[in-house]
């Protein structure tokens, strides 16, 4: 049966997945059994769009392949007029009996004419360099011409680990088999996957990945007052207007107290913000030598004068729980690693790609690969924001689609700071998490083209659907 993606829904990598594949061997199946149940429910799902219109089925040389000549002989039985394209001859195992059983119209992939739905089976996890030449030209005519394509497991021609391009081209519906893939999420296959469909084929999953679920959060309790709901410092910087969003998020985002350290000027923000005059590092210590502080946010338009850096020093030998983003994240620069290692206190890093560039590098690898391993390298959790947000050091990597590429707007991850340091400070690390979803939903209430300041108005309606 296929589905739409329930919360908390596991995320595979090829390799993951053919593990969880070859359990289910173990234990008796049959891969021709599993690949049965594939194309069925990949033939379920094209009935539902396909109507009585012609389709045309592309079938590699591998698995995928296997899985779309099901599809085709059980859409075929189904009264529908198919064609398979076929790319390769003899096969191996169960594709191979696939192929055999399949006996009606077949053409070479090249020679293929469009129709108006079309299934693409070329390739899927085992996709191993670009596809090019005429393979890749014949792949890009026929799905653009078709009036409705769908991908089996994945678009081929995106890199199963981190979405990469390989040559892909856009369909409109994509059927994850088994379990949802990082290319479901990360990167260009954000958009070449169109809509993700979920099909459970029986194989018995446990997650390293999961996608983000709505979390359950829990009201204040009867007794609660302000500084047990959650007290949270912001450290003002050269450009006050970043702090000052970090903390109105901070506000908003259920914290009790929330404090901006910095010239102590209440001009602008909310009445409820409370100001601190903090000329100096040795000021930030004092003030922070507090133990109702529940989180510290630095980093939103903090600077990169040595004053900045001075502050930073402060926070980072403070025994509080801390959000370190924008200029923090920069001024550490490549020494990030070894400085959040030798932190004792809990650190958050919320890195936007080049400042997670500028601190652990750039290779080739994943970002749920690098996430993972950078998080592990400091002993912190990382926040690697972008429409594929990756969350890692926490129990599960956690990948986060924000539903709304109107955050692409200065200031969103400011706020997004200041809301991570109220979760912190209100649940703790697991916050961390239900700050990210919070902060996706409240941007989709926001609707079209709101600038951050409006962003926060809408965190406490965003909270309200999580009690
Ligand atoms: N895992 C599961 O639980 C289940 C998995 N199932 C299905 O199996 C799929 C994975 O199948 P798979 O491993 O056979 O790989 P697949 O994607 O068909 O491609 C491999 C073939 O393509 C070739 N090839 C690769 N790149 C190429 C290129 N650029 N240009 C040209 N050729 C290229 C490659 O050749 P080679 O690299 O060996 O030279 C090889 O022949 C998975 O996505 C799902 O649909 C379900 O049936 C049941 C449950
Ligand atoms: N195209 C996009 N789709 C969804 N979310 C996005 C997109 N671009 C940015 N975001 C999110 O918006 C925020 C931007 O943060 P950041 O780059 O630090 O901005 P700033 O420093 O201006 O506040 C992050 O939470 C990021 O995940
Ligand atoms: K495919």
């Amino acid at each position: 049966m296929t589905l739409r993606i329930p919360p908390g829904t596991p995320v595979l990598t090829a390799q993951a997945m053919r593990d969880a594949e070859q359990a289910c061997f173990d234990k008796g199946v049959a891969q021709g059994e599993l690949m049965e149940r594939a194309g069925a429910a990949v033939a379920q799902a094209a009935l539902r769009f396909a109507m009585d219109r012609s389709i045309l089925v592309l079938a590699g040389p591998g698995n995928n392949g296997g899985d779309a000549y099901v599809a085709a002989r059980l859409l075929a039985e189904r009264g529908h007029d198919v064609t398979v394209a076929a790319l390769g001859g003899k096969r191996d195992g169960a594709a191979e009996e696939m192929r055999q059983r399949w006996t009606g119209n077949t053409v070479p992939l090249e020679q293929a004419e469009p129709r108006a739905v079309l299934i693409d089976g070329l390739f899927g996890t085992g996709m191993s360099r670009p596809i090019e030449g005429a393979v890749k030209a014949a792949l890009h005519r026929l799905v653009a011409a078709a009036q409705f394509s769908l991908a089996i497991d994945l678009p081929s021609g995106l890199d199963t680990d981190s979405g990469g391009d390989m040559g892909a081209a856009r369909v409109d519906v994509t059927v994850a088999l088994g379990s949802l893939k990082p290319a479901h999420l990360l990167g260009y296959g954000l958009e070449r996957c169109g809509h993700v469909l979920l099909a459970d084929i029986g194989i018995p999953i446990s997650p390293e990945v999961v996608k983000l679920a709505r979390p359950r959060l829990t009201p204040p309790a009867p007794d609660a007052h302000k500084y047990s709901r959650g007290m949270v410092v912001v450290v003002e910087g050269e450009m006050p207007g970043a702090s000052r969003l970090a903390a109105r998020a901070a506000l908003h985002g259920g914290a009790g107290y929330v404090l901006l350290a910095g010239t102590g000027s209440a001009d602008a923000g909310p009445d409820a913000l409370v100001h601190a005059r903090v000329d100096d590092a040795k000021a930030l210590h004092d003030l922070l030598d507090d133990a109702r502080v529940g989180a510290v946010v630095i980093g939103p338009g903090l600077g990169r004068s040595e004053a900045a850096r001075a502050k930073l020093e402060a926070v980072l030998a403070a025994p509080h729980p801390t959000v370190f983003d924008g200029d923090a994240l920069t001024l550490l620069g490549e020494g990030a690693t070894q400085c959040f290692a030798k932190r004792d206190a809990v650190s958050i890093l919320t890195p936007h790609a080049g400042e997670f560039a500028r601190m652990f590098g750039k290779n080739g690898r994943g970002k749920i690969e690098r996430t993972r391993d950078a998080a592990a390298d400091c002993g912190a959790v990382i926040v690697h924001k972008g429409p594929d947000t990756v969350i890692g050091g926490l129990t599960q990597l956690t990948v986060a689609n924000a539903g709304t590429a109107w955050l692409s707007t200065a200031g969103t991850g400011d706020i997004l700071a200041g809301l991570v340091g109220a979760r912190l400070a209100v649940e703790g690390r697991c916050g961390v998490c239900h700050a990210v979803w919070l902060h996706g939903r409240a941007a989709e209430l926001a609707g079209a083209a709101f600038a951050a300041d409006r962003l926060i108005r809408h965190i406490p309606q965003a909270i309200e659907e999580c009690l």
